[in-house]
């Protein structure tokens, strides 16, 4: 589904990213973990073509076309779709007619929000005075209209509260979900995803099937998620470096 190879990227003459390898396959559910600064939402952003990040190098194939050049919004007509870790204020757009627009008018905006108990933001000019929790609900919800086959989320846990984060976690998991077959007894998972987290939160929820780690620029390993995940929380990322974590 997702494939990227040897991708390097620039900002403004400073290069973020470097000589990145990484894949998500169709159905498939994967982790980058990272320190602050690694270049994360770097990546996501890249991914999702924001302009400026200019990429010299490398490529990155969606269902096998290459889209590396492609504009954000003929990425998300492919089925790319991203959760922001900081999406931007929208002055003089209301939610509800962002929503309306993004599932170009299939989806009753009131009963998406009902779901993420946000009816009372959809006449609200998008992101302006919400809280953190709020956004990250406010960012599911047009998510959730999009309906992409690719969720990009930025930290989808950061700045939730603890009892909110159950809804955020299992909206997720209900996204993901969607489109899932199960003939038999084997089920073919629905959506994929690539989700940043640091906290691993949002994978008590969701079921993770690959983690990458990017540290300096670019992916030092991969392997198991959660074991990546404990290998972090009981060592932090020193070991990293040298790609020693238990996969
Ligand atoms: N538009 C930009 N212009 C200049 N520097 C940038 C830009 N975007 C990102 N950077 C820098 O690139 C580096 C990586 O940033 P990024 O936001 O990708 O980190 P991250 O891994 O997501 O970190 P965190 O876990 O703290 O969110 C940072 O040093 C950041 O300041």
């Amino acid at each position: 589904m997702l494939k990227i190879e040897d991708l390097t990227v620039e900002v403004n003459g400073k290069i973020l990213l470097h000589d990145v390898n990484l894949e998500v396959e169709k159905g498939y559910t994967n982790v980058l973990f990272g320190p602050n600064g690694a270049g994360k939402s770097a990546l996501m952003r890249t991914i999702m073509g924001f302009s400026e990040y200019k990429v010299l190098k490398g490529r990155i194939l969606f269902n096998g076309e290459d889209i590396t050049h492609l504009p954000v919004d003929e990425r998300a007509r492919r089925g790319l779709g991203i959760m922001m870790q900081r999406p931007p204020d929208m002055t003089g757009i209301k939610l509800g007619d962002l929503v309306k627009v993004t599932s170009k008018g299939k989806k009753d905006p009131e009963a998406l929000a009902e779901n993420l108990d946000m009816k009372r933001f959809l006449d609200r000019d998008v992101n302006v005075g919400f809280s953190g929790g709020e956004i990250k609900r406010s960012e599911l919800l047009q998510l959730a209209a999009q309906n992409p086959t690719l969720y990009l989320l930025d930290e989808p846990e950061s700045g939730v509260d603890l009892v909110s984060i159950e809804q955020v976690g299992m909206t997720i998991k209900e996204l993901l979900a969607e489109g899932l077959e199960c003939p038999g007894e084997r089920c073919t998972k629905g959506k994929s995803a690539l989700i940043i987290t640091h906290t691993g939160q949002v994978l008590d929820y969701v079921q993770a099937d690959r983690g990458y780690i990017l540290c300096n620029g670019t992916v030092m390993c991969s392997g198991n998620p959660m074991k990546m995940l404990e290998e972090i929380k009981n060592k932090g990322y020193q070991e990293c470096i040298t790609c020693r974590l238990n996969r």
